[in-house]
């Protein structure tokens, strides 16, 4: 089976449930499940024993993961907008939440602490991760400790739109979730798009195949930039590197670096070298693109990171590669692409949460505000809308109301 169109995937799964996801996965990863293997506790099985030096680097990414999304998650604001009214804005977190994890080319164990850790920091408590049966997701301890560490007691081993079907449609055992977050290939990306399109699931954003927008001007740095470029390229065959530069010598001296160091048997991204005439010319191609990551790369060009507007994240500083936002840095690598970061933002612990806005009054209420109020009920013939804040107006102040 080759390319089907994801509408059937998820007409399928909706009408023919474990069946037909059990043939999508056996289709395309090439698996042959039973129905028992769908859904796996990871909380079931004896504690994960890992290479310490591996553990290290989890937990402290973990550590580093919780820290800023504690310090961003958004707090309840009061207004006091007048005597006797009350706003608020307040957040809830969601209730049930799939995220999706790729494991196709590779095995993502980063995207599942960029996804769980700021659901359960906004407060997320029902979560189902699905992850793509390649390799051996429920022997490998790598992923038994993560899922373990971060309490996770449903996976459902399946990949690819039948598996954002099942997350968005439920299965047998699996009840339908309210939002679907997590990134993936063009085949997950579109059919969560589809599934938010058809009002079965919140999804949190368009975060497809990886994309790496580079500004640099310096040929020293050179190898950075190419490793920066070749980095996000690694991802997938659908992956986008750009290289914008008014520096020729610069763009030469990638093109360099990459043709003697890349192995030509590696799956790469496209990469595209753009040459401007200036820096501001640089900041417009830049804002245009909105790529994913967007790096600056020296003195000449750091500078002008204010000015970038449609990035999903900037990495500004010679030590600031991507690389070290997808896994320590703190922030959720899960960032829109395909030119979506000119609506969107990347994921955060307010992806888990709905915004409630809270009107409350009391008998002190000034009566322009219902004054107000009726006017314009009344110049929008709204008979009930006017009489509603009239009938007010007269009980307003009256004792025992
Ligand atoms: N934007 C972001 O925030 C972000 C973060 C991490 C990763 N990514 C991207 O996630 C993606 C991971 O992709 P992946 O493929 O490695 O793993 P994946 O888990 O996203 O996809 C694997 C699944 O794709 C399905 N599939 C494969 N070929 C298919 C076909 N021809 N038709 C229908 N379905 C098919 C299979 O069912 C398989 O289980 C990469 O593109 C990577 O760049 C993006
Ligand atoms: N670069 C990816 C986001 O586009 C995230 C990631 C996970 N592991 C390594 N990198
Ligand atoms: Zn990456």
């Amino acid at each position: 089976m080759s390319d089907p169109l994801i509408g059937d995937i998820l007409d399928a799964v909706r009408d023919r449930g474990v069946k037909a996801v059990l043939e999508y996965t056996e289709a395309f990863d090439h698996v042959r499940l039973s129905p028992d293997d769908l859904i796996w506790n990871p909380l079931a099985e004896a504690p994960a024993v890992i290479d310490p030096a591996v553990r290290e680097a989890v937990d402290f990414a973990m550590d580093q993961i919780r820290r800023f999304h504690e310090a961003t998650r958004p707090a309840p604001v009061t207004v006091n907008q007048a005597p006797g009214l009350i706003l608020r804005e307040v957040f809830q977190p969601l209730g049930r939440v799939g995220l999706y994890v790729p494991n196709g080319q590779f095995p993502l164990v980063s995207s599942l602490m960029m996804t769980a850790i700021p659901a359960q920091v906004a407060g997320v408590t029902d979560l189902v991760v699905a992850i793509a049966p390649r390799g051996h997701v429920t022997s490998d301890p790598v992923w038994l400790y993560v899922l373990q560490k971060l309490g996770i007691r449903q996976v459902l081993r399946v990949g690819g739109a039948q598996a954002i079907a099942a997350l968005g449609y439920g299965l047998p055992g699996l009840p339908p979730v309210d939002l679907i977050a997590g990134p993936g290939n063009r085949y997950v990306a579109w059919a969560k798009q589809e599934l938010f399109r058809r009002g079965v699931t919140g999804i949190d954003v368009i975060a497809g195949p990886s994309e790496v927008l580079v500004i640099s001007q310096d040929t020293a740095f050179a190898p950075l930039v190419a490793l920066d470029l070749l980095a996000q390229a690694e991802h997938d065959p659908d992956a986008k590197a750009y290289l914008v530069s008014w520096n020729p010598d610069l763009i030469a001296a990638v093109k360099d670096y990459i043709a003697s160091h890349v192995n030509p048997a590696d799956r790469l991204g496209q990469i595209e070298y753009i040459l401007v005439a200036n820096a501001n010319e640089a900041v417009q191609t830049a804002n245009r693109i909105a790529p994913e990551h967007l790096g600056l790369i020296g003195a000449e060009v750091e500078p002008l990171w204010p000015q970038l507007t449609t990035a999903g994240a900037l990495f500004v500083g010679r030590l600031a590669g991507q690389a070290l936002g997808d896994y320590v840095a703190g922030p959720s690598h899960v960032l829109p692409t395909g030119h979506t970061g000119r609506f969107l933002s990347g994921l955060s612990t307010r992806t888990f949460m709905r915004r409630i806005s809270v009107i409350q009054t009391e008998d002190a209420l000034p009566a322009a505000f219902l004054e107000a109020g009726q006017v314009l009920a009344h110049l929008e013939g709204l008979r009930y809308h006017e009489q509603s804040l009239a009938v007010r107006q007269q009980l307003r102040g009256q004792e025992g109301l």
